[in-house]
């Protein structure tokens, strides 16, 4: 069987996408992905997304890891309105169903804000924070993350106590600037350093203003992939209206 697919990237963060509104694909099939996804002997990405009819949203998105494990990827969502305004499901607008819920996007040009849920707990530990973003993220400040061996570090992180098997992907920022924080990912998933991660970007945004390093609403984020912009409202310690905004783009289409 032929499949056609296309591949998108957001700063960075790369994917394996495919129409699968006839369901051709079963979503069950997590060889399939960890193949499609290898980077020797596959198409190469950190993740596939299927996109699938929905009843009342205009489209659902399904979201894998390189390795077929699911959870919520941001950077993917804002590729899947991207493919879905190329398939001609949308327009400008989305509204689409993902692993953690509904959730709507806008798209003009290439870049698309897609809303996240809000974050009702950020726990503040002496080292570091870790919230859920649609996917749960520790973040850490270190003055060295340029210098740095992520892919060591932060695996240690991710598989020791208290994520162990389940895991957790793992942020490194630096403070640059008032609202500038330069970030470097190691994803659960992927096993490895990622160029961005959108739910990654995001929690470090919230951990930050809840950490006081900023008081902005508005935050860059610059990842190795390009720059990201979160914004959200904060009350009460709950994290509302959150917005993560970028570029995605069309890399190349294909058939395997
Ligand atoms: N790259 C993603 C995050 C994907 C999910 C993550 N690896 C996990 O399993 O928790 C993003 O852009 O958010």
């Amino acid at each position: 069987m032929q499949q056609e697919f296309y591949k998108y990237q957001g700063t960075g963060n790369d994917f394996v996408m495919i129409d699968n509104r006839q369901q051709k694909i079963d979503k069950n099939n997590t060889k399939l992905v960890a193949a499609l996804c290898d980077r020797r002997f596959g198409i190469g990405a950190d993740g596939l997304i299927l996109i699938q009819n929905h009843e009342k949203a205009d489209f659902e998105m399904i979201y894998f890891n390189s390795d077929g494990s699911q959870s919520l990827c941001g950077n993917g969502g804002r590729c899947a309105v991207a493919f879905a305004r190329n398939l001609g499901i949308i327009a400008k607008k989305a509204t689409f169903e993902a692993i953690d819920g509904l959730h709507f996007a806008t798209i003009e040009d290439d870049i698309v804000k897609l809303q996240m849920q809000d974050v009702n707990a950020v726990e503040k530990y002496v080292s570091h924070v870790f919230l859920d973003t649609g996917s749960p993220h520790h973040v850490e400040l270190r003055e060295n993350i340029d210098d740095f061996d992520i892919k060591a570090e932060g695996s240690k992180i991710r598989y020791g106590a208290p994520y162990n098997e389940a895991g957790s992907n793992v942020n490194f920022v630096k403070k640059i600037g008032d609202a500038t924080f330069a970030v470097r990912t190691y994803e659960r998933g992927v096993e490895d350093e990622t160029l961005s991660c959108g739910t990654g970007v995001t929690a470090v945004a919230i951990a930050m203003h809840t950490l006081k390093e900023t008081t902005d609403n508005l935050i860059t984020l610059k990842a190795l992939g390009g720059d990201l912009q979160v914004s959200f409202e904060e009350n009460n310690g709950v994290y509302s209206n959150i917005w993560l905004i970028g570029p995605a783009k069309l890399v190349f289409k294909g058939s395997i």
